[in-house]
């Protein structure tokens, strides 16, 4: 877990990896990652409202170094942070999901696979494990009205050790990107193909096209999921306190409090801003997660104080694979990890269960999206 040596002039800060990957990559895939929805009014409103909140730090507790280490649902992570799942990998670096995978693994860091991933899941796994003895590998799934496969997708990711499923539900119908509109972004180049999909019936194996994004799915979808699998079930994509509690009654795992990075529905609020109200209707029943914006390790901290248990990373470890690979997103979580600690120390906590409601304190003059 020891910071991999980037040259000098690498970046310092995930905003640099952001930079960075704007040179390296095609545009029409840089756009693909850092786009949004529409207008981007979410997008960078997820950002902004970290920026509105101040940490206002306790002294003299006398707290000691800072141990980051902790359990999301039970499984032991090296911080609380995680890979939020992202699809096509393989569009940004060669070695794809793969090299994010070993980078996870060697850092100790769960990560959630993509059901859209250019690597299959089975090869994702086997390159964990290259890395770490013990990987935490998620697997997120994209319900699909033919349930044959959804059963054969979700049987194939518990035979390859995936211990959780994250069930994304904010994604009835795709958001309206008009980056890729403008690109005419709409498939995978010729050559690559989204390894998970061969038991999907339908359209060229493999191909983007073949995926439905039903507005057919439901709770009940979820209640079938929980009588298909043993897995923990987590349910990513929620941002009302009612579909929340709903989550909670239906006995879920966890809950991914996430608008999808600003990807499908624009101007739904920042998750920053969301989550206590979540967080209060849930009231402790189930673990949340947050993403959505994180880029800093005193995001991370705010979020841990407003009731998150751990936070996701999408965009920042896609730039940081753009940029070197493995190494780069080794770099990207080695960042996140130092910053977190420091901002642990600089407000007086021992760890990531040791952050009071308190530290965090409200000055935006309004909540929510500003264009
Ligand atoms: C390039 C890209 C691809 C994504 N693909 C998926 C996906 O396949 N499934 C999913 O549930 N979320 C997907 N997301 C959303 C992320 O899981 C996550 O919610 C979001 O990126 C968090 O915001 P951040 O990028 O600001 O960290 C994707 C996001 C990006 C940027
Ligand atoms: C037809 C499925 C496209 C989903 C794209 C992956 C995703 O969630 C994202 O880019 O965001």
């Amino acid at each position: 877990m020891t910071a991999p040596s980037l040259p000098h002039g690498a970046p310092v800060n995930v905003r640099e990896f952001e930079q960075a990957a704007r040179m390296v990559l095609d545009p029409v895939h840089d756009d693909y990652v850092r786009g949004g929805a529409q207008d981007e009014v979410t997008v960078r409103a997820n950002e902004s409202a970290f920026a509105g909140l101040c940490l206002v730090p306790r002294v003299l507790r006398g707290a000691g170094e800072p141990v980051l280490r902790t359990a999301v649902l039970g499984h032991e992570a090296s911080m609380p942070v995680v890979i939020a799942p992202t699809a096509f990998h393989r569009l940004v670096h060669p070695d794809a999901e793969r090299a994010t995978a070993r980078a996870a693994a060697a850092e100790g860091v769960i990560m959630i696979a993509a059901m859209l991933s250019t690597v299959a899941i089975e090869d994702v796994a086997a390159e964990a494990r290259k890395a770490a003895t013990d990987p935490c590998l998620w697997f997120q799934l994209y319900p699909q009205p033919d349930l044959g496969f959804t059963r054969a997708i979700v049987q194939r990711a518990e035979a390859a050790g995936c211990r959780a499923l994250v069930v994304t539900a904010d994604s009835p119908a795709l958001g309206r990107a008009e980056r890729n509109d403008r690109n005419d972004f709409h498939d995978l180049p010729p050559g690559l193909r989204c390894e998970n999909l061969r038991e999907l019936r339908g359209g060229e194996p493999g191909s983007v096209r073949q995926v439905v994004l039903s507005p057919e799915i439901s709770w009940r979808h979820v209640e079938w999921l929980r009588e298909t699998t043993d897995l923990p079930i987590l349910v990513k994509g929620v941002l009302h306190p009612a579909d929340a509690a709903l989550a909670a009654d239906l006995g879920v795992d966890g809950i991914m409090v996430s608008n999808h990075g600003g990807r499908q529905l624009d101007t739904t609020p920042p998750t920053i801003a969301q989550l206590p109200r979540i967080a209060e209707a849930v009231a402790g029943r189930v673990p949340l997660l947050l993403d959505g914006g994180v880029r800093r390790g005193t995001d991370v901290i705010k979020a841990l104080a407003l009731g998150a248990a751990a936070v996701g990373i999408g965009r920042p470890v896609m730039w940081g694979l753009a940029v070197a690979g493995e190494d780069g997103v080794s770099a990207v979580l080695s960042m996140l990890r130092r910053e977190l600690a420091n901002a642990l120390a600089l407000c007086g906590c021992a760890g990531p269960a040791d952050v009071p409601r308190d530290l965090v304190m409200d000055i935006s003059a309004k909540e929510g999206c500003a264009r």
